[in-house]
């Protein structure tokens, strides 16, 4: 089973870069610099301002604004953690036959000059880009450009990891020993554990409910546990208290928790670090892609503690500052030979460091693809039976494409006595990149939640929190019946609550306060006034309504004339196109930067008191696109505490074929306080 397994998400995953590879190229060579900073994809207008010595031979590119073109930094959708390739904008260069060279700067013999790095800051006036030390030489020719710029790319560093991965599974042969394994190629039954149970006596958090205490208990006795947490059922809560009660249990126990992204571990050690010890903790991975709450953990951080090599990294910095003012060659070869030796010297302090950080610590947290990083798995090659982990945890389970979950189980094999996943298959699933192949799509898809339900259709190792502590019950309903079949209960704290119990919000002052006692409000914009339209500007064909854009400013501004702050205020689309249309109206011309606007993406796992979703399809063809991906639907409509306001055109559901959004539709008119907005109202 292995090999099939491993070969079957081998041509996936080559297929999938082929694909990333191929769209992003498209993009950097079709596009001018300019468009592509109007799509996001680059950042114009910048020079060198520094570079400096990182951990473990990397360097720190720092970059500034030409503040003769502009003050500010335009960051688009460029953010920390991205991989970026820094290149010089157009400059007459002289290349070989002396002609003058209208192509961004070249090297002597035409090629194009450039650095990848990973972006490690970003502010308005500054971008820190963390470089290999092998760009070095590259990297301090950029002084003398007037300006520079950068371009996203593809990450195509996480791809080979997933391939080497199963490249490495589909070699096991049988029997696999690792018993966790064993469960994952289905080479082993799932039996629960009913003999001499350690049951947990006194739980260290008293608000826990019934279903949180019983996957807990289960997981501290079984050696697969899926943990599933619909919105807002407290899965973080539940993790938090059961990585305690491990510790308790086995004061040698040592845990490895792993995510899909960064922000996914983050949020597990902020609310781990003040219940733990902290020197038990440990957090790797690029410090660029660190809360900053969580850089004290980061290897950077702790091992720059280290006297002697806080010492010998100030002395390499020193030494490339001395760099930039020499003159002759001979003298720069020196230097940079000396700076050689130093970071050698250096390299090898650094990782006696942090191999004793490692050991010294108990729950180490990184993303799935930073848990097979060399630091980590340095300590194998010196014995490879050394006793790393006994747990492994993977939260947010159900958006990471399985291959990246394989990445922990294969590079710390024979390892864990234990596997724990928390995540939920009705939420956002991976994003996948490949659309010309349903194969490829499914196979990527299919998360290791969905999968292990598959092979083990009793499900026992699945423990369903039941209790949500978001949304008022109105919101919650069509999700808990459609989703979960009808077994989610709202807590009586958050049941019947509503944006009018919000302390701004002054019943007394407003004659008409109607929109603030209501959970459920839709705005159905059918008729052929509201109609969609496509967006040229952007280079993926997105579409956008600019009725529903008048229509939710129409709706914030009597929320905020009923003291409905701000920040308790968030609007979602599924379109890019169209969040664009809000931000450049609500930030821009209303002047509202505290009301949050995003694509359903950008709020996963976040909630606010009022969510206004604007669905945008709105055409004769009753066309709904990617609106009928249901589970990324399922996250937009429970994402708000107190009031759930839709704008969209009730007969497109109705008649676009999906099932899904006929239900939704059908049920909301039944459930909610449908309004049918004039356009001469609006526009
Ligand atoms: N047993 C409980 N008693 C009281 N509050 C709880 C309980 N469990 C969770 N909560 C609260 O519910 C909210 C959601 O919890 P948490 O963030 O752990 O859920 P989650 O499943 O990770 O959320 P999502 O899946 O929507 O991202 C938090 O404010 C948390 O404090």
């Amino acid at each position: 089973m292995n090999k099939e397994l491993a070969s079957k998400f081998l041509s996936s995953i080559n297929h999938e870069r082929d694909q990333d590879i191929q769209t992003t190229s498209r993009l950097l060579t079709t596009l001018s610099i300019q468009q592509l900073v109007q799509n996001g994809l680059a950042i114009n207008n910048i020079h060198l301002e520094n570079i400096r010595s990182g951990l473990i031979g990397k360097l720190y590119m720092e970059l500034g604004p030409n503040l003769a073109i502009n003050g500010e930094i335009q960051r688009g959708d460029i953010k920390v953690g991205d991989i970026v390739l820094i290149r010089p904008t157009k400059t007459k260069t002289k290349n070989k036959s002396g002609a003058k060279s209208g192509k961004a700067s070249d090297d002597s013999n035409g090629e194009q000059v450039e650095c990848s790095g990973v972006i490690y800051r970003m502010s308005d006036t500054q971008i820190t880009i963390s470089l290999e030390e092998s760009q070095d030489a590259i990297a301090t020719t950029f002084y003398s450009y007037n300006s520079l710029y950068i371009l996203k790319t593809t990450n195509v560093v996480t791809y080979k990891r997933m391939e080497s991965t199963m490249r490495k599974l589909s070699e096991f042969n049988t029997p696999i020993q690792d018993k966790i394994i064993q469960y994952l190629v289905h080479e082993r039954p799932f039996i629960p554990n009913t003999s001499n149970l350690q049951k947990i006596e006194s739980f260290l958090n008293p608000d826990l409910n019934d279903s949180q205490k019983i996957a807990i208990n289960f997981a501290i006795n079984n050696d697969l546990t899926i943990i599933h947490g619909p919105p807002g059922t407290g899965k973080t809560f539940t993790l938090i208290e059961l990585i305690q009660q491990l510790l308790i249990k086995h004061p040698e126990e040592r845990i490895l928790i792993c995510g899909p992204s960064n922000i996914s571990v983050d949020t597990i050690l902020e609310r781990l670090t003040p219940l733990v010890s902290n020197n038990l903790l440990l957090r790797i991975g690029h410090p660029a892609r660190l809360l900053d709450s969580n850089k004290r953990h980061s290897l950077d951080i702790l091992s720059k503690k280290n006297t002697i090599v806080r010492d010998i990294s100030q002395e390499i910095d020193k030494l490339i500052q001395e760099n930039k003012k020499m003159k002759s060659y001979k003298q720069c070869k020196e230097n940079w030979n000396e700076i050689k030796l130093l970071r050698r010297d250096l390299k090898k302090r650094e990782f006696k460091t942090i191999k004793d950080l490692i050991i010294q610590s108990r729950v180490v947290v990184t993303t799935l693809h930073g848990s097979s990083s060399r630091e980590l798995c340095s300590l194998y090659r010196d014995d490879p039976n050394f006793k790393l982990f006994d747990t492994l945890i993977i939260d947010e389970v159900s958006q990471a494409m399985e291959p990246q979950c394989w990445i922990p189980l294969i590079s710390h094999q024979n390892q864990f006595q234990k596997l724990i996943l928390a995540g939920d298959n009705k939420q956002l699933p991976p994003t996948i990149k490949t659309e010309d192949d349903q194969n490829v799509i499914h196979n990527l898809e299919t998360t290791l939640f969905d999968r292990l339900i598959k092979i083990f259709p009793k499900k026992e190792m699945v423990k369903f929190l039941n209790v949500q502590y978001r949304m008022n019950e109105k919101i919650m309903q069509f999700s808990s019946h459609s989703m979960y079949n009808g077994k989610l209960l709202a807590d009586a704290a958050v049941a019947n609550r509503l944006l009018i119990d919000l302390p701004t919000v002054d019943a007394a002052s407003s004659s008409d306060d109607a929109d603030t006692k209501l959970p459920l409000i839709w705005y159905d914009t059918q008729g052929d006034e509201f109609q969609e339209t496509e967006d040229e500007a952007t280079i993926l064909g997105s579409k956008y309504n600019e009725g529903e854009v008048a229509i939710v400013k129409e709706h914030i501004e009597t929320l905020r004339s009923l003291n409905v702050p701000q920040d308790s205020i968030g609007v979602i689309s599924p379109y890019n196109a169209q969040v664009s249309h809000l931000k450049k109206l609500i930030h821009d011309e209303l002047k509202l930067a505290d009301i949050e606007i995003s694509t359903v993406d950008g709020f996963q796992g976040r909630e606010k008191d009022v969510i206004i979703l604007s669905l945008v399809r709105s055409n004769e063809k009753f066309e709904v696109g990617f609106l009928k991906e249901e589970r990324r639907l399922n996250v937009a409509m429970t994402r708000p505490r107190r009031q759930l306001v839709v704008v969209g055109n009730i007969e497109v559901l109705q008649r676009c074929g999906n099932k899904y959004l006929k239900c939704w539709s059908e049920w909301c008119e039944e459930n909610a306080d449908v309004r049918y907005p004039n356009i001469d109202d609006y526009l």
